[in-house]
C-alpha cells in the first residue's frame, strides 16, 4: 500500500455511498426500494427501479435496464430467475455489483461459470428464506456433509406450475392432507419450481453442490405457514435448521420475511463505517 492509498481520506473514499437499481417491484422488490429510498440502509441510495409493469409510489425514477447498468452500481435482482439468465452478465460486465434473490439460476452451471467469469462486477446472494447457511458453508470447510435434505412445504396453490399434468394438478386441489409434488436435488427443483423452490439453490451454494442436496415439495392445504426444513449430516456434526414464515398476502409462494433478508445482505455489502455487520 503506498502512502496515498493508505490516508484515512481516501480510504473513506472508497466507501461512497452506494446507487442501488431495485428490479422486480413485486412482493419482494418494493419492500426493499422503500426501504432504501427512506434510508433504512445506511451505504446504499436508491438510483431507479426496473419493472415489466408501470411502476408508481416509488421514489426513484423507473429506467430500463440499460438506462440502469449506467446509472448504478449495484442492482438488487427480486424479478425471477429468466432475468438473472438474461442480464446477469451484462450487469457485471458494466462495473454494477448484482445481489441475485431468484438463486435458482445458479444452479445452471454454464450461467455459473459465466457470471463467476464476468467482471468486475461482483455476484452476491440473498439467504432469503432459509437460515443456517453461514454455518452450512462454514461446515464445508471441514469437509462434504454426507447428506443434506431441505424439506418445503407451501400451500397448494402456490406451487402449480405450467408443466404438471391433470391428474397432479387434481391431487393438489383436491389434496386434504400433505402431498409430495417433487422430489429430487437442488439442481432439478428450482427449474420446476421457479418462483417458489430458490431455497434448494441456496442451500446448494451454501454446501457447494445443488447434486448433493436432496429435496421434498410438499403441498398441504393446512399449510399457513411456509415451512423450510433443513437437515445436514456429516463427520464434524449435524445441523438441524426449521423456519416458518408467514406468506406475504399478496403473493403468498414468497414468504413476508425475504425483503427483509434481502435488506439484511444489502446491509452487509454496503455497510458503514460506525456500523457493527
Ligand atoms: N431466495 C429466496 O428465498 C426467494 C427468492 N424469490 C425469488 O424472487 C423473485 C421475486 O419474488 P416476488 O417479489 O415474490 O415476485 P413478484 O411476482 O411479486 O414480483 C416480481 C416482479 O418482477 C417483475 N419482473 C419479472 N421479470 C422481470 C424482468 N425481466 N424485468 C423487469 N421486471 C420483471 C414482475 O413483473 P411481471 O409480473 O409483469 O412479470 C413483478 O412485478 C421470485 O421470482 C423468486 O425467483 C422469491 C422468494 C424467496
Ligand atoms: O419465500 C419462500 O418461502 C421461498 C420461495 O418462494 C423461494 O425459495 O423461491
Amino acid at each position: 500500500m503506498t502512502a496515498t492509498q493508505g490516508t484515512p481520506a481516501v480510504r473513506a473514499g472508497a466507501r461512497a455511498v452506494r446507487r442501488v437499481c431495485v428490479v422486480g417491484l413485486g412482493a419482494i422488490g418494493r419492500v426493499v426500494a422503500t426501504a432504501i429510498a427512506e434510508g433504512a440502509v445506511p451505504g446504499a441510495e436508491l438510483a431507479c427501479v426496473v419493472d415489466n409493469r408501470p411502476v408508481v409510489g416509488i421514489s426513484a425514477p423507473q429506467v430500463t435496464i440499460d438506462q440502469a447498468v449506467e446509472e448504478c452500481d449495484l442492482v438488487v435482482e427480486a424479478a425471477g430467475q429468466a432475468f438473472v439468465r438474461e442480464h446477469g452478465a451484462r450487469i457485471l460486465a458494466a462495473g454494477a455489483d448484482l445481489l441475485v434473490a431468484s438463486t435458482g439460476a445458479l444452479t445452471d452451471d454454464a450461467l455459473a461459470r459465466t457470471l463467476t467469469g464476468t467482471g468486475p462486477g461482483r455476484v452476491y446472494f440473498t439467504g432469503g428464506a432459509v437460515g443456517g447457511l453461514d454455518l452450512l458453508q462454514a461446515a464445508r470447510s471441514l469437509g462434504r456433509p454426507h447428506r443434506v435434505r431441505l424439506t418445503t412445504t407451501k400451500l397448494p396453490g402456490t406451487l402449480e406450475q405450467p408443466w404438471m399434468d391433470e391428474e397432479l394438478l387434481h391431487r393438489l386441489r383436491t389434496a386434504t392432507g400433505p402431498v409430495e409434488v417433487m422430489r429430487g436435488t437442488a439442481r432439478d427443483v428450482p427449474v420446476k419450481f421457479p418462483r417458489s423452490t430458490n431455497v434448494a439453490a441456496s442451500v446448494a451454494l451454501a454446501v457447494g453442490d445443488p447434486d448433493q442436496v436432496e429435496v421434498s415439495v410438499v403441498a398441504d392445504p393446512s399449510a399457513t405457514l411456509t415451512r423450510h426444513l433443513i437437515e445436514a449430516h456429516g463427520e464434524h456434526g449435524s445441523y438441524r435448521f426449521e423456519v416458518n414464515h408467514v406468506p406475504d398476502p399478496v403473493n403468498p409462494a414468497t414468504s413476508r420475511i425475504v425483503p427483509h433478508a434481502v435488506l439484511r445482505s444489502l446491509a452487509a455489502i454496503v455497510g458503514r463505517p460506525g456500523q457493527i455487520l
